[in-house]
C-alpha cells in the first residue's frame, strides 16, 4: 500500500470516555420527544451560517459568491435516511474529530450525573442545554455520517459512527463545496421522521424563527409535468423586532424555549423597544422559571444574550450588553446603532453597549420591582431561585441608585418571619422601635440552628428583629451592603453589647472580675479575651469575633474553598453569662480557693462547648470528653 492509499483509508479513533457514556444514556433510554433531534441540527447548521457570514463581513473572500443562505431537509425514502444540509462554515478533519469525537465542556461529569438522575422525558432538553445537541441525531439514527467542507478552500472529510464507542474519519468529496451535511440512518422506529409532512410540523414547533431558510423540496404535478420547489418551512421572522401587539404569548414562550433548551415557560417575558432616546434598540428578554443546567453543572456562563445587529448574529452570550448579575436573564438584543462589521475588541467599552446595558439592567429591574409588589408569591418562586444573583448584584454594583433598588429586592428569612417565609430590608426597617439603631443579622448554616444560637437571646428578650443569612454569598454581600437607608448593618454576634447597667449589676461585676481572670490566664492563646456579657439569658458563655474581624462562617467557608490557610484564623472572645449559676457555682469555687483545678477544667468546658455552639469544629475533642466525662463523674457519684 502507498502512502498515498494510506491516506485515503478510514481512521477509526475511540470517542472520549465522557461521550461513550454520553452516548450510551441517549441509545438505552427511551426518549419521549425524539424529536429534538432535528431542532439542534438545525440550530448547529444555522450557528454554521452565522459563522461564516460574520467572518464574510471582514474577508468576503471566504464566502467564495455563495451568500444563498440554505439549511436542507432531504429525506431519502429509499435509503431511509434523513440528511441536513448547510452552507455555512463547515469544518476540516481536524475540527470534525475535535468537535464530534469529544465533549469540550468541562463539568461533564456532574452533566452526566444530572442526566441519570432526570427522568427520561427531560434528557433530551438537558442534553441540548448541556450543548451537547449533535448527539441528540443517535435517539433517532443507528448510524450517522457528516460530510464537511470548511470555508476557505480547505479539503472535504468525512466522519461516521454508529455511536457505539467508535468513530471513523477519512478525505471525502462535496460537490456542492462550503459547509456541511448530516445524514442520519434512521431506527426502524424513526421512520416517521421520513415523511415532508412530519418535518414542516416540526420545524414549524421548534425552528419557526431560525432567520434562514429552512427548505425541503416539494414535487408537484403541472401539465403532466414533475416540477420539483424549494418550500420553505419556517417563518423566519425576528420575533423581537415584532411590533409587541402582534406577537402572543405562546410565539414568546415557544421562541424562549427555543433558545434555551427549557421545557418549562419563562416566569416572565419582557419585549423592549427603546426608539427615538439615547440609544436605538430591541430586546427580547426571558426570566426563566427554574434554573437551567447551563447554571448547575460546569462553570457558569457569563451572559445568556445574544447580540444582533440589525438581525445578524455578532455575538453570542454577549458580555456587553447586561451587567453580569443579571446572566440568569435569556434572550436577544438586537442593536440597530452599531455597524454591522463591528469588531469583537471594539464591542468591549463600546459607549453604544454601555447604554445598552444601563437601559437593559433598568427594564429588568423594573420588572422586578413591579412583580414584586403585584404578584408577590411569583416573586418569591423566582427569588428562591434566582435571589443569589440579586445579592451578587447588591455586592458588585457601582451606581448607588442601582445597588440600592437591587437592596430593595432582596428577600431575607428573620427572627420574626416563620420558616421559608420573608421579610425585606425596607420593612425591616420599618418596623424598627424608635430606641434600635442598626439592622441585625446573624450567619449561619440553616434557619435551625441559627433560631436556637444563644446570641439571639438578648435579641429575643428585647423583642428584636434579627436577619437571618444562611447562604454562603450573604457573608459577601454583608461586606458590601454595610448599610441601608443610612441604618447600619450589623453582626447579632460581634463586637460587645452595651446595655445599660443596674448598680447591682456592676457590683456583680466587680466581684466576678478575679474569676474572669484566672479563667483568662488558663485559657492563653485559646481566646483574644474573656469577659462578662449581657447578651446571653439562657446560656453560661458564647465567643464572639471582635468588630471587623473575619467571622467563624467566612472561615469555614474559605476552609472549604480549600483557602483557609491564606489567612490566620481570628481569636474570639469568650463571653460569660454573670447571671448564668454555672458562673455563680465558678464563682463559690474561686472565693474558697482561687487555685482550685476544677475553675480551669469547667473553663475549658464551657469555651468548647461555645465553640460547638458557633458551629465550629473543637480542637481536642479527646480532651473535651475527658473533661466531660469527669463532670458527669462528679455528679453521678
Ligand atoms: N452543521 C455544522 N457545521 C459546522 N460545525 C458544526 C455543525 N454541527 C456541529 N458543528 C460543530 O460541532 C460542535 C458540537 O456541536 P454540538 O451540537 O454537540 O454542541 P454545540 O452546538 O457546541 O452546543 P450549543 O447547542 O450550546 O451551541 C459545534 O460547536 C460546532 O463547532
Amino acid at each position: 500500500m502507498t502512502a498515498a492509499a494510506d491516506l485515503e483509508a478510514p481512521q477509526t479513533m475511540q470517542f472520549k470516555t465522557e461521550l461513550k457514556q454520553l452516548l450510551d444514556l441517549i441509545i438505552h433510554s427511551l426518549y419521549t420527544k425524539k424529536e429534538i433531534f432535528l431542532r439542534e441540527l438545525v440550530s448547529n447548521a444555522a450557528d454554521a451560517i452565522d459563522k461564516v457570514r460574520f467572518e464574510g463581513l471582514t474577508n468576503p473572500g471566504i464566502l467564495e459568491g455563495d451568500t444563498d443562505w440554505k439549511i436542507r431537509l432531504i429525506p431519502d425514502e429509499k435509503a431511509k435516511t434523513l440528511t441536513i444540509r448547510d452552507n455555512g462554515i463547515g469544518m476540516s478533519r481536524e475540527q470534525i474529530v475535535e468537535n464530534l469525537g469529544t465533549i469540550a465542556k468541562s463539568g461533564t461529569k456532574a452533566f452526566l450525573q444530572n442526566l441519570q438522575k432526570a427522568e427520561a422525558k427531560e434528557r433530551p432538553e438537558l442534553i441540548g442545554q448541556f450543548g451537547v445537541g449533535f448527539y441528540a441525531s443517535f435517539m433517532v439514527a443507528d448510524r450517522v455520517t457528516v460530510i464537511s467542507r470548511p470555508a476557505g478552500g480547505g479539503e472535504a472529510a468525512k466522519w461516521e459512527s454508529d455511536g457505539q464507542g467508535e468513530f471513523s474519519v477519512s478525505p471525502a468529496e462535496r460537490p456542492e463545496g462550503r459547509g456541511t451535511d448530516v445524514t442520519l440512518h434512521l431506527r426502524e422506529d424513526a421512520s416517521e421522521f421520513l415523511s415532508p409532512w412530519k418535518l414542516r410540523e416540526i420545524v414549524k414547533r421548534y425552528s419557526d424563527y431560525i432567520e434562514h431558510p429552512i427548505v425541503q423540496a416539494k414535487v408537484t404535478e403541472k401539465d403532466g409535468k414533475t416540477e420539483t420547489t424549494d418550500e420553505v418551512l419556517n417563518s423566519r421572522q425576528a420575533i423581537w423586532l415584532r411590533p409587541k401587539h402582534e406577537v402572543k404569548a405562546e410565539d414568546y414562550n415557544a421562541f424562549y424555549k427555543q433558545i434555551s433548551h427549557d421545557f418549562e415557560d419563562p416566569a416572565k417575558t419582557i419585549h423592549i423597544s427603546a426608539e427615538g432616546g439615547a440609544v436605538e434598540f430591541r430586546a427580547l428578554l426571558f426570566i426563566p422559571s427554574k434554573k437551567g443546567m447551563d447554571f448547575m453543572a460546569g462553570p457558569e456562563k457569563k451572559s445568556s444574550i445574544d447580540l444582533y445587529v440589525r438581525r445578524v448574529l455578532i455575538q453570542h452570550e454577549s458580555e456587553e450588553v447586561a451587567p453580569p448579575y443579571l446572566r440568569f436573564v435569556k434572550g436577544v438584543v438586537d442593536c440597530a446603532d452599531l455597524p454591522l462589521n463591528v469588531s469583537r475588541e471594539t464591542l468591549q467599552h463600546n459607549p453604544v453597549l454601555a447604554k445598552v446595558k444601563s437601559n437593559l439592567a433598568n427594564r429588568v429591574l423594573k420588572t422586578l420591582e413591579d412583580m414584586k409588589s403585584s404578584d408577590f408569591d411569583a416573586y418569591r418562586k423566582f427569588f428562591d431561585e434566582f435571589g443569589v444573583y440579586l445579592k451578587e448584584g447588591t455586592a458588585t454594583e457601582w451606581s448607588t441608585k442601582d445597588k440600592e433598588r437591587l437592596a430593595d429586592l432582596l428577600l431575607f428569612q428573620s427572627t420574626a418571619t416563620k420558616a421559608g417565609e420573608y421579610t425585606t430590608l425596607d420593612k425591616y426597617v420599618a418596623a424598627m422601635k424608635a430606641e434600635q439603631k442598626e439592622i441585625f443579622y446573624l450567619v449561619g448554616e440553616s434557619r435551625q440552628l441559627l433560631e436556637n444560637s444563644p446570641y439571639l437571646e438578648a435579641f429575643k428578650a428585647r423583642n428584636e428583629e434579627v436577619l437571618l443569612l444562611t447562604e454562603p454569598i450573604d457573608e459577601y454581600l454583608i461586606q458590601s451592603l454595610s448599610t441601608y437607608k443610612d441604618k447600619q448593618l450589623k453582626a447579632a454576634d460581634r463586637g460587645e453589647v452595651k446595655d445599660e447597667e443596674t448598680d447591682d449589676q456592676k457590683k456583680q461585676a466587680e466581684a466576678l472580675k478575679p474569676l474572669v481572670g484566672v479563667i483568662k490566664e488558663k485559657l492563653g492563646d485559646a481566646v483574644a479575651d474573656v469577659r462578662l456579657t449581657r447578651r446571653l439569658k439562657e446560656s453560661a458563655a458564647v465567643l464572639v469575633a471582635e468588630e471587623g474581624a473575619m467571622s467563624p462562617q467566612m472561615e469555614r467557608l474559605m476552609a472549604r474553598m480549600g483557602r483557609g490557610g491564606e489567612i490566620p484564623p481570628s481569636k474570639r472572645v469568650l463571653e460569660l453569662n454573670p447571671a448564668h449559676p454555672v458562673v455563680a457555682k465558678l464563682q463559690s469555687l474561686h472565693e474558697r480557693n482561687a487555685g482550685d483545678a476544677r475553675i480551669e477544667s469547667i473553663g475549658r468546658l464551657l469555651y468548647d462547648q461555645a465553640v460547638v455552639a458557633e458551629g465550629s469544629k473543637i480542637e481536642d475533642p479527646a480532651a473535651f470528653a475527658r473533661r466531660l466525662n469527669e463532670l458527669i463523674a462528679l455528679v453521678t457519684s
